[in-house]
């Protein structure tokens, strides 16, 4: 059977973040001819501004926190002061090296990516693309916009992304009201950053300034930070939040922000007014989705903006596909690539398994992490799915308690019957790195008992895991 042509796929690629990179390389790999074109640099905001430089941020933050904790574990930092007494150090980040630092990581990514690509065999276009009609995509570059390109195409991939929303009452001025991509260039850290929105970015930047030494206010539209996540986990990381010296105003809509000489004041909805040195607003992302002619080749959109694709990542029109944050889906790094690999396969005609957002693992990356995978508590108390709950506090591992773990659970889902694993929730330091035994179980569809025969490490965190299968064994139910 003939399955490969003499005449080359032409695949064009819009954004070179994960969505875009993913798929060029897939194009690449099946013998496609593949041009991405990228407007900032390749990577796009996953490294350039979102994943990277936060993590790498709370990597510092993480170092803080461990040498602030130590002293609990026995060990004492000591210099005497010139009349022999003891003095008592601070824990004091320096800003500027750790943005240095941050950056420096983000722009090496980058350019191992472009290299990656480019060694691959993708042509690599810096400008910015846009639909010309049907089967061609027309490159702006330069600062007054003049097109210089004109690629034809057999499939293109539409991988664009997102930026920060921001609020018309709230400019961002780079200086004191930020986005946070503009976090990135402060050179000495703020005396109190005021954070509005209490999602995961909100939460993430919160608990990673609060462990730098910042004082930080949160702004919390909802009765809780993190809505949307397992409750639980949620109340745990506001008592930490708190613990640590946060504080986080519930049910309070930030109205404006603005400046006021070295201050920033922040008015809320109902009137009450927040003064600190900084504000980041955190409120969500909007797709760049405007002005790239979507309309004039009719891939349909959501009112939000998103376009809308099917499991395959295909738009409304057939030899147009879509991945990452610009499309309806889940905006993940991990969910973009994912998406950007299925598109060419499926353009090309390999094998593709249509994406499945259940199985999808998350994680937030506060102190401590929250990592989810799968069907969540929430859908089984409201009866959306049968199943039983069972969780475990990590203060009950000894792994924990030597090392003065005090906050966090493993909480196990699985079904009724059977007891097949359906998803699961690690509340840890480093839960990120905890989640994947439960992602493999929850895919190759394990029991309880069988993940119960597992062995894991004693002493270990990833103990509780199986410790929490054992738990949820039933007599009544044999299963091999
Ligand atoms: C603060 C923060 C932290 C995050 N942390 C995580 C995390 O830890 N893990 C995780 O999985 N996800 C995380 N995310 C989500 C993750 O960043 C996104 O899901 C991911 O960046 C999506 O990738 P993408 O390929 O869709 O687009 P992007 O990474 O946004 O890249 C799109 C690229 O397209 C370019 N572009 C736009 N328009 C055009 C055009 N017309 N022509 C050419 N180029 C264009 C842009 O310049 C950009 O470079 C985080 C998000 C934020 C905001
Ligand atoms: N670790 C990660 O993987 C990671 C990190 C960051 C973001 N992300 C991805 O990005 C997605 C979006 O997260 P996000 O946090 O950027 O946006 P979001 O939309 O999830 O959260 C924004 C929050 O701001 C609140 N808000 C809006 N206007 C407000 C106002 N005026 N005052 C106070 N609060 C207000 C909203 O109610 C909402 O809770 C996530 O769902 C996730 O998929 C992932």
């Amino acid at each position: 059977m003939v399955t490969t042509f003499d005449r080359k796929h032409r695949i064009v690629v819009l954004g070179g973040g994960p969505g875009g990179y993913e798929s060029a390389l897939a194009g690449a790999q099946l013998g496609a001819d593949v041009t991405l074109i990228e407007r900032t640099g390749v990577g796009g905001a996953a490294v350039l501004t979102d994943v990277v430089p936060s993590k790498t941020l709370i990597a510092t933050a993480e170092a803080a926190t461990a040498i602030r904790e130590s002293g609990e574990l026995g060990v004492q930092f000591f210099a005497r002061g010139k009349d022999g007494k003891a003095l008592r150090p601070e824990v004091a980040v320096n800003l500027t090296k750790l943005n240095q630092r941050l950056l420096r990581l983000a722009g090496n990514q980058s350019d191992d990516m472009r290299n990656a690509l480019v060694d691959a065999g993708v042509k690599v276009v810096q400008g910015e693309g846009y639909f010309d009609g049907p089967g061609a995509v027309g490159v702006r570059t330069g600062p007054k916009g003049q097109d210089f390109d004109r690629v034809e195409y057999d499939t293109a991939v539409v991988a664009v992304g997102a930026r920060p929303r921001t609020l018309e009452t709230a400019k961002p001025d780079g200086e004191r009201i930020l986005t946070w991509t503009q976090l990135y260039n402060l050179t000495e850290m703020p005396s109190h950053l005021i954070v509005v929105g209490s999602g995961v970015t909100g939460a993430e930047f919160a608990s990673a300034y609060t462990a730098l030494g910042t004082k930080v206010t949160l702004v919390s539209s909802r009765d809780r930070v993190l809505p949307g996540e397992d409750a639980d986990a949620a109340d745990v990381i506001e008592k930490v939040f708190k613990r640590n010296g946060m504080t986080v105003l519930s049910k309070s809509r930030a109205e404006s922000a603005v400046r006021e000489g070295d201050e920033v004041v922040v008015t809320l909805s109902d009137g009450r007014e927040v003064r600190g040195s900084h504000v980041l607003i955190a409120v969500g992302s909007i797709p760049n989705t405007q002005n790239i002619g979507l309309d004039s080749v009719g891939v349909e959109l959501t009112d939000s903006g998103h376009i809308r694709v099917n499991k395959v990542a295909r738009t409304s029109v057939p030899n147009i596909y879509a991945a990452g944050d610009c499309t309806a889906f889940l905006p993940l790094a991990s969910v973009a690539s994912v998406q950007g690999r299925t598109a060419v396969f499926h353009a090309l005609g390999d094998e593709v398994r249509p994406i499945n957002l259940r199985n999808v693992a998350s994680n937030i990356f506060t102190y401590p992490e929250i990592a989810t995978v799968g069907w969540q508590a929430h859908s089984i108390e409201d009866g959306e799915r049968d199943g039983r709950i069972h969780k475990l506090p990590l203060s009950q591992n000894p792994r924990a308690k030597m090392q003065n773990v005090r906050d966090g659970f493993v909480k196990l889902i699985a079904g009724k019957d059977q007891g097949i694993i359906i998803g699961g929730v690690i509340v840890s330091p480093k839960a990120s790195e905890l989640i994947l035994p439960l992602s493999i179980a929850i895919e190759q569809r394990l029991t309880v008992d069988q993940f119960a025969r597992a062995w894991a490490v004693y002493p270990s965190l990833s103990s509780s895991i199986t410790d929490a299968a054992r738990a949820m064994h039933r007599p009544d139910v044999t299963n091999d």
